[in-house]
């Protein structure tokens, strides 16, 4: 849909009306072309103006359509007509002008921004090249080393950046539509020529040749030929070029995944519970001040985030000494961010205190001490009697009963977990747990407050390890038996590596620290020393690894002690012990190719996101892969858990499952679950459909 209007006498003007962000969908594209044609067979008209209704230009191609057949007008055409018209056509920039949106803005004569949009091709975050025009026009434009930068990388620039690039020819503080109707009467009857991007030459940049290597190392390769194409071709031989390199992007795996993602990031916004509360039912509470209970590392992040966020923050910290290092290491935070951003850190919203009592007038509050349940039993306690009556109290615990906390205080429907991931202030993810008792109210509070923080929250049920940590438990668990069955850490880092993270299950423990499992195994009374004999391998009446907990025994604790999974001097410790104990426990090591370890370690994993689903911890699979990209690193290429299993075939999945659970069946998880069998039973239906066959308790505990 696009409005055609005269204005001001002589300007056409062309509105892209397709709410929330004018996509550019078959209806929109055909609406612009229809709105073309008039405004250039319109007599009485001498310039045309184009922009989107409601402040916002136009946010690309609807990705919607993608995988589906084509249909409607295509795009490059379009902008064609428009490239060539004989009247001026000014593009009227407001909110954003991406993708789709950005090429057809660049098929226009100029382009005029209002100061707070912004512009970017971020094809390549959905796994697509600017098959538009734009890997042709950007270059032409503003040359290849700043397209270059633009287009493999999806970044957006501001305005005041694009007019600095050359890509905008003018920005304004005013109503950008008018200051563009203006504009056009303007340029009225000027000569068009060098104002067709197609027909410039790109500007001249030394070592091209270099720069394009340099750039095939590091990102996509399609992207980066099709630059190359507009550096080295006429025009209609490199828009031939960026056509057949979108085809070959177009249905790939990749781009699936990255379009798949896109929409669940979104889609875990619109939350539920298996009690009935919902999004779109439930307000959430303004929250204006929040305190943060606890300043080791995750309460001096989440300080920073609350604070980065515009909320009055209260820090608190009893022991003085962590309080001095705290301000200090928030204030150091503050400014690096301000510095990165090139703004000065805001003034200080930020009071410290020694003293709980601070906390009295918090909207919010956010504990984040020590991960012990005696410890936040007593906070609780006194929390409940301190602050508010309404102030909602939340718990940092990454794994702990936030139910049990919440029976701790006087309103236990305000009691909610929202798990940060370290470090805090900059990782996507917050995990929003609710308890059997959390009110709509508290959930969606909780579920904007991360919002503000600019995260993506996804509303998970209380469980032990709520999502990712439960799925991450099995994760681990596999890669312990993989040791134990001849596997070396470096053999199933590699493995998992190539399959996309950004590191191994060894590398991350070391990162993260082996005793904080090590801990919480003791807390569920798994890890202890000194057993030997088959016993040492069995614990509450399952197959179990004792390795983690052994390396701990060994003050192997990971990057923080030097030594962990692996050294970080040269030192063959590791392997020697890991042939000792196989030899100590009778194990016979084997050969233990990629396919397996991959297969273990993921499948596995999946299997427990469907015992998730089916346990209704989690409202959808989106919510999972949501999880498991932005807190985990799970390689958004691949989309996530749930989608990685529904591209690999649930059928297989259960297969492979079935297989090693033959072979393991001391180890129950490796059982393909209730859900994933009903899901192969049923033909294994596409992930958009998984939700209806789930059903079930939402509560484990
Ligand atoms: C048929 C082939 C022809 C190919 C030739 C042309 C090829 C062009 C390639 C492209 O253009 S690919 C698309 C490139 N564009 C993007 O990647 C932009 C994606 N959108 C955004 O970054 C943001 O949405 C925004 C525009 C900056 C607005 O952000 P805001 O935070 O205000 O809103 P959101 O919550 O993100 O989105 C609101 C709502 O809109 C849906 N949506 C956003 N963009 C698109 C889109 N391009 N297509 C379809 N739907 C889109 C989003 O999913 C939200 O929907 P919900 O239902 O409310 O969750």
């Amino acid at each position: 849909m696009a409005q055609y209007t005269r204005v001001s006498g002589s300007v056409g003007l062309i509105t892209l009306q397709n709410p929330p962000v004018n996509a550019l969908s078959a209806a929109v594209r055909l609406g612009i072309g229809e709105a073309v044609q008039r405004a250039l067979g319109d007599q009485e008209v001498q310039s045309v103006v184009i922009c989107g209704q409601n402040g916002l230009f136009c946010g690309g191609a609807d990705i919607r359509e993608f995988g589906k057949e084509m249909t409607g007008p295509p795009l490059v055409p379009m902008i064609h007509a428009i490239e060539a018209a004989t009247k001026p056509v000014v593009a009227a920039i407001e909110g954003s002008a991406l993708g789709g949106g950005l090429e057809l803005a660049l098929g226009c004569h100029y382009r005029i921004s209002h100061c707070k949009a912004r512009l970017g091709l971020p094809e390549v975050t959905l796994g697509l090249l600017p098959a538009a025009g734009g890997t042709q026009r950007l270059p032409r434009l503003i040359g290849v080393p700043a397209a270059l930068n633009l287009i493999t990388t999806g970044h957006h620039v501001t305005a005041a950046e694009a007019l600095q690039l050359g890509i905008v020819d003018q920005v304004t503080e005013h109503n950008a539509v008018d200051v563009a109707v203006k504009f056009a009467l303007s340029v009225t009857g000027k000569p068009l020529h060098d104002r067709r991007v197609s027909s410039l030459e790109c500007p001249a940049a030394p070592d091209l040749d270099s720069l394009f290597e340099e750039a095939m190392l590091k990102v996509r390769v399609a992207c980066v030929q099709a630059v190359r194409a507009a550096a080295t071709l006429p025009y209609a031989r490199g828009m031939e070029r960026e056509k057949a390199l979108m085809a070959t992007l177009f249905g790939s795996g990749q781009a699936r995944a990255l379009q798949y993602f896109f929409f669940a990031q979104r889609a875990v916004g619109r939350w539920s519970t298996p009690g009935g509360a919902r999004w779109d039912t439930s307000q959430p509470r303004p929250v204006r001040t929040a305190a943060v209970i606890g300043l080791g590392t995750m309460g001096r992040g989440i300080t920073v985030a609350l604070a980065q966020a515009g909320l009055s923050v209260v820090a608190v910290e009893t022991q003085a000494k962590q309080l001095t290092e705290a301000r200090k290491a928030v204030a150091g935070m503050l400014k690096r961010a301000a510095v990165r951003r090139g703004t000065t850190p805001e003034p200080g919203s930020i009071t410290y205190s020694d003293q709980l009592q601070a906390a009295a007038r918090a909207d919010l509050v956010i504990e984040a001490v020590f991960e012990d349940m005696e410890v936040k039993e007593t906070l609780f306690r006194q929390l409940s009697a301190v602050c508010r009556p309404d102030a909602l109290l939340c718990t940092n615990t990454s794994s702990l009963d936030v139910d049990h906390l919440a029976s701790q205080t006087r309103h236990p429907h305000l009691v909610l977990g929202m798990h940060f991931f370290a470090p805090a202030q900059a990782m996507k993810l917050l995990e929003v747990v609710y308890g059997a008792r959390s009110s709509p109210t508290a959930v969606a509070t909780a579920m904007q407050l991360g919002k503000t923080m600019g995260k993506v929250s996804v509303a998970v049920g209380n469980c032990r390890g709520f999502a990712g940590n439960r799925m991450l438990k099995r994760y681990l668990e596999q890669a312990f038996f993989l040791l134990e069955e001849g596997a070396t850490p470096e053999g199933v880092d590699r493995a998992l590596e190539e399959f996309g993270f950004a590191m191994g299950v060894f590398r991350m423990s070391d990162l993260s620290g082996l005793d904080v499992g090590w801990r919480v195994r003791k807390a569920e009374g798994l890890a202890q020393s000194g057993l030997t004999g088959p016993s040492a391998r069995v614990r509450q009446g399952r197959r179990y690894s004792p390795l983690g907990d052994l390396l701990c025994e060994h003050q192997r604790f990971g990057q923080k002690s030097g030594r962990g999974w692996y050294q970080y001097e040269p030192d063959p410790w590791l392997h020697r012990f890991l042939e000792e104990y196989r030899a100590r426990h009778g194990l016979l090591p084997r050969r233990i190719d990629q396919q397996e370890v991959l297969e273990r370690c993921l499948f596995v994993l999946i299997n427990e996101g469907f015992q998730i689903l089916e346990d209704r911890i989690v409202a959808g699979p989106e919510d999972i892969d949501a999880i498991y990209v932005l807190g985990y690193g799970w390689p958004r290429h691949r989309g996530g858990p749930m989608f990685y299993a529904h591209m690999v075939g649930l059928e297989r999945v259960a297969q492979r499952l079935e297989h090693y659970h033959q072979a393991h069946p001391e180890v129950p998880y490796l059982q393909p679950c209730g859900l994933l069998r009903r899901l192969v039973a049923s033909g294994s239906p596409p992930i958009h459909r998984w939700r209806r066959a789930i059903a079930g308790p939402h509560s484990q505990l």
